[in-house]
């Protein structure tokens, strides 16, 4: 019946419409732990690079304090003879192991380099003289600062940076300029291996200390055009730009998410499988409650709700029915000799074929023993609901095989009509009820109508 079918549609639909909310609330949920944890690990990231940061700014600057130190020593003191300016600049050198070399130029004219091994051909050159390195040199005099510039291609191999520090002397004189090269390959791999440990990569940019425009100057340029956290690093005369990023990408994905949404979904499930089975549970309380256990009829008290739903619709629509009480003739024999596990295949199969024999807006409910009542919407005629018990009748008759015994039973049957012969449920149960025992007393078999027979 339809409110059947409803409750059916319902215990299928709730659950979805649960599990819907339930998916929803388990994503917000993945959602939010996914941006709680890409803003942990962009602030790790952030502290790894800035750790990266003062890491190379430091290395960068403590071997421009060298160069300070030099040119302060070489301004209070002059130079000497070489051998004691060899000494200084062998002390000097191995403060610090990324150096490569430091040359002294009085005069823009490079007269000391050490080590001297391999750098020979530098003393005498005159800065004047080469434009690529005069540039740089002409800014430092006119800035009185360092510049740093690079990191280039050393002619001896690998990259370093270049710095140039002027000296004054005391006076205020320009003395000459001090150049320190600086083994960049060295340091940026170190750094770079800090950075691979932690799972990040890392990228620089901004030769010549041009900052976020410059040239890269380690590193992969593709991790500038990521979502990646930089910094800017200050170097003499410029900026560089350090750029950082997880090697694995930011966490979204990652197996916490999954494990966290497989959860999520998994709970959305199991409260969903929950829900189902509380309201197919709470249905199947109802049915048993509204049905005969034996043969799955309406009983009593769900009868009671159709013939008032009937009577109310006749009211309504202006239209009479007419309800049918059935009682089987010669069943405690059937019990008496086969046992009461046969006599309840019996009940069951007139059950079955009394419901084969209607409508479906019929209703046949069990109402006791071997009695069931039946209630026909819409029926007014007496000629209608004759053919209905009749052909009720002749269905009950027909032999009933349980195994091996073939078994034979009958039906008294009553009628009533609404409105005509009664207006009230209890009117209407117990006029139907005397006909069918009139039938029972005077023609077992028969159908009676208020005490009087209308068909054989
Ligand atoms: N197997 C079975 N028998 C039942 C059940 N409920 C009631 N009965 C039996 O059904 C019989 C009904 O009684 P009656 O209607 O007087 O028996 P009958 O032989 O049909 O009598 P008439 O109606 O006068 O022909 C009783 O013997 C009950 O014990 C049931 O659920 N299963």
């Amino acid at each position: 019946m339809f409110g059947e079918r409803l409750r059916h549609f319902q215990a299928i639909l709730i659950p979805l419409i649960v599990l819907a909310g339930a998916a929803i609330l388990a994503e917000y949920v993945v959602r939010l732990d996914i941006e709680r944890q890409a803003e942990i690990q962009r602030n790790q990231v952030l502290a790894e690079a800035s750790t990266l940061r003062a890491q190379l700014e430091g290395e960068i600057n403590s071997t421009l304090y060298l160069a300070n130190g030099l040119g302060g020593y070489v301004s209070a003191y002059g130079i000497q003879d070489e051998a004691s300016v060899n000494v200084v600049l062998a002390t000097v050198f191995q403060y610090d192991h990324h150096l490569r070399n430091i040359a002294l130029a009085p005069d823009n004219v490079i007269r000391y380099v050490y080590p001297i091994k391999g750098n020979e051909k530098a003393i005498g050159l005159v800065y004047e003289q080469v434009p690529q390195q005069w540039a740089a040199v002409k800014r430092a005099i006119e800035t009185h600062s360092t510049v740093v510039a690079g990191p280039v291609e050393l002619v001896q191999g690998g990259h370093g940076l270049i710095s140039r520090t002027p000296v004054y002397r005391p006076d205020g004189q320009y003395w000459g300029i001090i150049s320190l090269i600086m083994k960049t390959d060295s340091l940026f791999s170190t750094l770079d291996q800090d950075a691979r440990q932690k799972g990040l990569a890392m990228a620089l940019r901004g030769k010549d200390g041009e900052g976020a425009h410059g040239d890269l100057i380690h590193g992969d340029m593709g991790l500038f055009r990521l979502d990646s956290v930089q910094q800017v690093i200050r170097v003499p005369g410029g900026t560089w730009v350090l750029a950082v990023r997880p090697q694995q990408g930011w966490a979204a994905g990652s197996g916490r998410t999954l494990m966290l949404r497989l959860s999520g979904w998994g709970l959305a499930l199991l409260i969903a499988s929950l829900t189902y089975f509380i309201i197919r549970e709470r249905d199947h309380i109802r049915h048993l409650a509204t049905h005969d256990p034996l043969t799955n009829l309406p009983n009593r008290r769900l009868l009671s709700d159709r013939l008032d739903q009937a009577i109310a619709k006749a009211q309504r629509d202006g239209q009479g029915f007419s309800i049918l009480c059935l009682d089987l003739n010669q069943f405690k024999p059937i019990n008496d000799t086969h046992g009461h596990h046969v006599g309840d295949q019996v009940l069951c199969t007139v059950a079955t074929r009394l419901q084969k024999c209607l409508r479906s807006i019929d209703t046949v409910a069990r109402i006791g023993g071997d009695e069931f009542l039946l209630v026909l919407p819409e029926v007014e005629s007496n000629a209608d609901v004759l053919d209905v018990a009749n052909r009720v009748s002749e269905a009950i008759k027909e032999p009933i095989r349980i195994g091996e015994l073939l078994l034979h039973t009958s039906a008294s049957i009553g009628i009533c009509h609404y409105p005509v012969d009664g207006q009230t449920q209890d009117d209407l149960m117990r006029i139907t009820d005397e006909a069918m025992y009139s039938a029972k007393r005077e023609s077992r078999g028969a159908v009676y109508r208020v005490g009087e027979q209308v068909s054989a």
